[in-house]
C-alpha cells in the first residue's frame, strides 16, 4: 500500500504578477487533486483571469512556482511553453472554428495522432457530451448550448491533466445554464483531471467546486469546501459576497459586545475594539408582541428585541421584510418563506440565533 500522500495534479505556490506597479495576483497559493474542481471565486477584477493566464503560461510570473503533478513547469527559471504543459483551456467565448465540423473541432488537438485514433477519440468524446449525432454538422447550426458541449469535448480531447475554465457558462441562457453545468461537472469528474475555474458567481461556485478559492485584490482570502466558506466566513465582505448580510454595531467591553439582542462574546478582541455584528436575512427569526413583550431570552437565542417593521415585499418564494431596532434604530433585514407583509410600523420582536451570528473586528478600525 502506498503511504505517501497524494501528489497534487495543479499546485502553484506564492505566485506575484504586478502591472505598473500594482500587486493583480499577490501571492496565491493553491492544490488540487486528481478529479478535484476548485472554484476560483470573486469580483471583477480581482485578479482571477490573470490567475489562469499564468498557470496557461501565455502571462509570465515575476515569482512562485507552478507544478503539474509534482513536475516544475514555470518559475522564474524554467518555463515550459504553453502547448506543452498539458493544460487544457475553455472560455466565455466557446471560440469553436466555425470553418470547421464539430468532429474537426473536437479533433483539434490531436493532430499529432495517426487519423484513425484521432477520429475514435472525437467520436468517444462527442459521445461523452450527447452530441454524436453532429460530428458532421457545423459550429453555426448548434444552439449555445450545444457549443459549450464541443468545446468542452474539444477542450478534453488531448486528455489533459488540468483544465482551467474561465466563466465558462457566462454566454449561456439562464435556464439552460444549471442542466449543462450539472452535465459538464459529470463529465470533469469522469475525467479525473484537476478543474481549476473562474467565476464570479457565487452559486456557480457553490455548484460547481469541491472547494472554493475566494480571491480579493490579487489575494486568496479564505479557502476550503464551500460549506465551510458559507458557515465560517473570514470577515463581513466575505459574508456578503455570498448573501445580504445584517449588521449591528458594537464596542468591546470586557471581551463582550453589548447589543439590542444582548452580549455576544468577543474573544480575543482589545477593549474598545469597534465590532460588527453579523448575520443572514434567513435567520432573523420574527414575533408578534403580546401586550408590549416578546418571547423570553434564552442561551440559544439571546434576548429578544423590539422593533417597527419599515416596509415588506413580496419576491416570489418569499417575503423580504425591514425592520428597524427601538435600541439604537438599526436597520434590519428578515426573509421569511411564502407571503408575509405586516404593515409599516408592526411592532414585532426580533431574535437571532447565537451560533448563526458573526463577530469582526469591524474594518479599518482600531480601539477607541
Ligand atoms: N496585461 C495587463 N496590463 C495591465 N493591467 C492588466 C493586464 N491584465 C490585467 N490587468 C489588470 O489586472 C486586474 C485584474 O484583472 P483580471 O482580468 O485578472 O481580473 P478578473 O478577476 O479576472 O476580473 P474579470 O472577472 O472582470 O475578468 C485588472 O485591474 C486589470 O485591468
Amino acid at each position: 500500500m502506498n503511504a505517501l500522500p497524494e501528489t497534487p495534479r495543479l499546485e502553484i505556490r506564492n505566485l506575484k504578477r504586478a502591472f505598473d506597479g500594482r500587486a493583480v495576483v499577490d501571492d496565491v497559493s493553491l492544490k488540487i487533486m486528481p478529479g478535484q474542481v476548485t472554484c476560483l471565486l470573486g469580483p471583477s477584477g480581482c485578479g482571477k483571469s490573470t490567475t489562469l493566464r499564468l498557470i496557461a503560461g501565455v502571462e509570465m510570473q515575476d515569482s512562485g512556482t507552478i507544478h503539474v503533478d509534482g513536475n516544475l513547469i514555470c518559475d522564474t527559471v524554467t518555463r515550459v511553453p504553453p502547448e506543452r504543459r498539458e493544460i487544457g483551456l475553455m472560455f466565455q467565448d466557446f471560440a469553436l472554428f466555425p470553418h470547421l465540423s464539430v468532429g474537426d473541432n473536437v479533433a483539434y488537438g490531436l493532430r499529432k495522432l495517426p487519423r484513425a485514433e484521432r477520429h475514435a477519440r472525437a467520436a468517444e468524446l462527442l459521445e461523452r457530451v450527447s452530441l454524436s449525432q453532429y460530428i458532421n454538422a457545423y459550429p453555426h447550426q448548434l444552439s449555445g448550448g450545444e457549443q459549450q458541449r464541443v468545446a468542452l469535448a474539444r477542450a478534453l480531447a488531448p486528455r489533459p491533466k488540468v483544465m482551467l475554465m474561465d466563466e465558462p457558462f457566462s454566454g449561456l441562457d439562464n435556464r439552460l445554464r444549471d442542466g449543462i453545468r450539472d452535465d459538464t461537472l459529470r463529465i470533469l469528474k469522469d475525467e479525473d483531471t484537476a478543474v481549476l475555474l473562474v467565476t464570479h458567481e457565487p452559486e456557480e461556485a457553490m455548484r460547481m467546486a469541491d472547494e472554493i478559492a475566494l480571491m480579493r485584490d490579487g489575494r486568496i482570502v479564505q479557502q476550503g469546501a464551500p460549506y465551510n466558506l458559507y458557515t465560517r466566513p473570514v470577515d463581513l465582505a466575505s459574508v456578503s459576497f455570498f448573501s445580504d448580510a445584517n449588521v449591528i454595531p458594537a464596542t468591546v467591553n470586557g471581551a463582550l459586545a453589548l447589543t439590542p439582542f444582548g452580549r455576544f462574546l468577543a474573544p480575543g478582541l482589545a477593549e474598545g475594539t469597534p465590532v460588527d455584528i453579523v448575520f443572514r436575512p434567513q435567520h432573523l427569526r420574527i414575533d408578534f408582541d403580546r401586550g408590549g413583550r416578546g418571547p423570553l431570552p434564552t442561551a440559544k437565542d439571546g434576548t429578544p428585541a423590539r422593533a417597527k417593521v419599515v416596509r415588506a415585499r413580496f419576491m416570489g418564494n418569499e417575503s423580504l421584510v425591514e425592520f428597524v431596532l427601538d435600541e439604537g434604530g438599526t436597520t434590519l433585514s428578515a426573509t421569511i418563506p411564502n407571503v408575509f407583509l405586516p404593515q409599516p410600523g408592526t411592532v414585532m420582536w426580533l431574535t437571532v440565533p447565537r451560533d448563526r451570528c458573526f463577530v469582526f473586528a469591524r474594518s479599518g478600525a482600531a480601539p477607541s
